[in-house]
């Protein structure tokens, strides 16, 4: 049976391993499967649980607890991020001890309150409260959106380790749980960040500016090895891939366009070449032929998202609804958006592009322009005004 894991002096890995987990969430696929990471931290007068495990991993998560401690008699369990892979064993928590004391924000209690359907006792911290328990003092930083709303980071001030919850993380189970005794696993950490944080580079500048000056000398994720040597190397790849997208110059209209026979194409070349008059350049992108990365990058670097897309068995083609749905995979530079296209008959696309885009709290700077089959001189005239709208709003927001 596997047993904790000395972290350092009182300070004990007590999570548990899934190695053949090959989806996490039903969303993201696993290719090395992940680890539930939880620690206890042993004060001379309390012990705190950072996070604990997946409900169904609850048995052997006490059993490796026990080995340090009655479980009911944990003083402190805090909840860095509610989601059930670290909150799963709580409720069996409040069960052995009904009067365990559960640290977390005030999202998370909120969270808690409806993920556990059972009272239990709350504290809510704030940036910089500090918990001692006893020679080991528990500071709190909130980091809203490292992944969820609920989610705070802890630093243990003594060890100078940060506890970030799924923050610098990574699905993978090693055979050994430090990174410094284990092969390298750089692109399940960039795949994580992919997955989970890409869409809240905004949120993480915020968070590594709170905890910019704390010496960090480890870091223990909440899923993947612990980081004992390369701690500072997570948090500076991180800072690298949410830094602010440079201002190189004239804003940047991202183009991405669907057209089976061409006459949504050739509106879309008017309209850039409008553009580019105008002092807006273009990045164009076939839908049909795109990679999902390229068109990520470029949402993240576009002032305006243009949408051209013909009306198809009466939607706008699936690649359109694809290219839609990678926006909130990423933090888009901007949320100006316009649509056009053309159809033969029912002509449905056009509206339907610009409800989603609303749904996704685009601000549509343009109305939408449609037209029937190959477009006209006159029509082209339009897609002209269409593009001069675009720029004029564009250039008004830099
Ligand atoms: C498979 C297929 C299905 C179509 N279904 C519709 C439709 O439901 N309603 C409509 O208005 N036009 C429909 N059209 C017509 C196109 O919208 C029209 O040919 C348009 O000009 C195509 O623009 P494009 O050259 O940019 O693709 C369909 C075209 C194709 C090829």
């Amino acid at each position: 049976m596997e047993t904790s894991i000395k972290v350092v002096e009182g300070v004990h890995w007590v999570g548990a391993r899934h190695p053949d987990l090959k989806v996490f969430d039903d969303l993201f696929p696993t290719r090395n499967g992940t680890t539930y990471n939880s620690y206890l931290i042993q004060g001379t007068e309390k012990t705190a649980l950072i996070d604990t495990v997946k409900e169904r991993f609850s048995d052997e998560f006490f059993n490796k607890v026990s080995e340090h401690i009655d479980p009911s008699k944990v003083d402190i369990v805090v909840v860095n991020h509610t989601e059930p892979d670290h909150s799963g064993a709580v409720a069996h928590i409040i069960e052995k001890n009904p009067d365990v004391q559960i640290y977390c924000s005030k999202a998370g209690e909120n969270f808690l309150k409806q993920l556990l359907n059972k009272p239990f006792n709350a504290v809510n911290v704030n940036d910089g409260d500090e918990i001692d328990l006893g020679g080991k003092t528990l500071r709190f930083v909130i980091a809203p959106y490292l992944h969820w709303p609920d989610t705070i980071f802890t630093y243990l001030v003594e060890e100078e380790i940060l506890f970030p919850c799924d923050a610098f993380g990574a699905h993978y189970c090693p055979e050994k749980l430090f990174d410094d005794e284990i092969n390298e696993f750089y692109s399940d950490f960039h795949f994580y960040f992919d997955c989970l944080v890409r869409p809240f580079k905004d949120k993480v500048r915020d968070a590594l500016k709170k905890c910019e000056g704390l010496p960090i000398k480890m870091v223990c994720p909440s899923h993947g090895p612990i980081r004992r040597s390369t701690g500072n190397f997570a948090i500076e790849s991180y800072a690298r891939w949410c830094a602010e997208p440079i201002n190189d110059g004239r804003p940047k209209a991202l183009m991405a366009v669907l057209s089976s026979h061409g006459n949504t194409r050739d509106m879309a070349n008017v309209i850039a070449t409008e553009l580019k008059d105008q002092g807006v350049d273009v990045d164009m992108f076939a839908l049909s032929d795109m990679r999902d990365d390229d068109y990520r990058d470029a949402l993240e670097h576009a002032d305006v998202l243009l949408i051209g897309t013909p009306t198809i068995q009466r939607d706008a083609p699936p690649h359109v609804w694809h290219a839609l749905s990678l926006v909130s995979s990423v933090t888009p530079k901007s949320k100006l958006g316009a649509v056009f296209g053309s159809y033969g008959w029912s002509g449905e696309a056009v509206k339907m592009v610009e409800q989603r885009m609303t749904g996704l709290k685009y601000k549509l700077v343009a109305e939408g322009i449609s037209f029937r089959f190959t477009p006209t001189k006159e029509n082209m005239d339009v897609c002209r005004s269409f593009a001069e709208q675009v720029a004029g709003a564009v250039l008004t927001e830099e």
